[in-house]
């Protein structure tokens, strides 16, 4: 059905959305205040023609931008972006009656996405290799990417060769790529089974393009060296497709205020603490227990603490810590505790949390409503909410990373 319709705010994923006599319909790539006309089926919209144009609309920079489902808010202005980041920490929090000074957001630059997940498919006789177009399985061919580092993007090409050479016949291919210290870490899932022609000829791809590694569904084919992450000067080796935060400066915002808050602190915990990185970070001048479900990344962090760097101890407990959480006796033998669960948040920690006596509590979250839940937990349970920093680490995305530091 095609229909005009107004936009009048921006929706929790980046769209544009409209209510109707049907309902409302979110409508991707409109702003708030434009008049537009859209394909309709259900709530969900297609922009067919801009009929009243917002003054906070910009040309998208990148020549990709529309097909390529990588980013989805480059039509707005650098004002309306950041405002709708914070907007969304705002809304979340006051969901759970939480009225709160929310500060404003921390950028992040152009082209300093140092970790990017990409897809290759076939199509008739050829492989598509970019970003999943938006909503969508198809695959965006990419030449560029305005968010990724430079050497992830002067990689397009060699990436896009080796794709054919590893693609299955019916699977899609995944290739994540981490711009390590000394190189890229390419790590690639739902390969082909290989025949030894195409394995070498991947290796020999690698070899040429001087990746650090090469891994192929887990297996290492090739490694130059072992690639290396500094987290604020301290080496950390990766497992082949670890967590990382995804943009170096959006990382060092969020480690600068937990290192901060904990600093009174004598002995504190990481939880969800991944390779380590603020473990890590803390380990100068703290005695740290890092937690965390998988076995790989605590290896390579406790690899890292025994290398001389200047650390204090870091223990490492691998435990489920949904299933699991720390008790409120384990919590109580630490001065400051951390937590960066993934999407899901860290409701059984906040539980217990609320009822220990830890004085100091960092939350780091990538999902505002899970983490104004788990504030929620805290906030009954007498801690008070210091500060609350939107951190934007996924350029021109609706995703926004919050830091939230308590205290009691
Ligand atoms: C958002 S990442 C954060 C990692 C780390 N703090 C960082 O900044 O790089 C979340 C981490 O939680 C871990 N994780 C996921 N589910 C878990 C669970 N049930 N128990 C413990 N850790 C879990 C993941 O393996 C991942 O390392």
């Amino acid at each position: 059905m095609s229909a005009v319709l107004t936009i009048e705010s921006l929706g929790q994923q980046g769209d544009g959305f409209a209510r109707t006599e049907a309902g409302p319909v979110h409508v991707p790539l409109t702003l708030p205040g434009e008049r537009i006309r859209a394909d309709t089926k259900g709530s969900r919209g297609r922009l067919v023609e801009l009929v009243e144009r917002s003054p906070d609309r910009v040309d998208a920079p990148c020549p990709h931008f529309g097909r390529c489902g990588g980013c989805e808010l480059q039509h707005a202005d650098d004002r309306l972006y950041a405002a709708f980041k914070r907007d969304r920490v705002v809304t979340a929090f006051r969901r759970e009656g939480l009225t709160l000074d929310v500060e404003d957001l921390v950028r992040c630059p152009r082209g300093s996405r140092r970790r990017a997940v990409f897809s290759a498919v076939r199509a008739g006789p050829r492989v598509l290799f970019g970003f999943h177009e938006a909503n969508s399985n198809r695959v965006a061919p990419i030449e560029t990417c305005l968010i990724a580092v430079p050497a992830i993007v002067r990689a397009l090409p060699e990436l896009a060769t080796l794709a054919p050479i590893l693609i299955d016949r019916k699977r899609e291919l995944r290739l994540t790529v981490t711009a390590a210290e000394n190189g890229l870490d390419v790590a690639v899932e739902a390969a082909a089974d290989l025949n030894a022609r195409n394995r070498l000829s991947a290796i020999e791809h690698a070899v040429a393009a001087g990746w650090t590694r090469l891994t192929i569904d887990g297996e290492i084919a090739v490694q130059s060296a072992p690639p290396q992450i500094l987290f604020d000067g301290i080496a950390v080796e990766p497992p082949p497709g670890a967590f990382l935060q995804a943009v170096a400066e959006s990382e060092a915002a969020m480690a600068r205020l937990v290192v901060e808050h904990l600093r009174p602190a004598r002995a504190v915990a990481d939880l969800f603490s991944g390779v380590g990185t603020f473990a890590a970070r803390l380990a100068r001048d703290h005695a740290v227990h890092a937690v965390e479900s998988d076995a790989a990344a605590l290896t390579s962090l406790d690899r890292a603490q025994r290398t001389p760097q200047g650390l204090k101890a870091i223990t490492i407990e691998r435990r489920d810590l949904f299933r699991r959480p720390l008790t409120i006796r384990e919590l109580n033998r630490f001065g400051g505790v951390v937590f960066d669960p993934p999407r899901a948040g860290a409701e059984a920690v906040s539980r217990e949390l609320s009822q220990s006596e830890v004085p100091l509590v960092a939350a780091v979250s990538c999902n505002p409503t899970t983490l104004a839940r788990d504030a929620r937990l805290l906030i009954d349970g007498g801690y008070r909410l210091k500060r609350i920093v939107p951190i934007d680490q996924f350029l021109w995305t609706h995703h926004v990373e919050v830091v939230a530091l308590f205290e009691r």
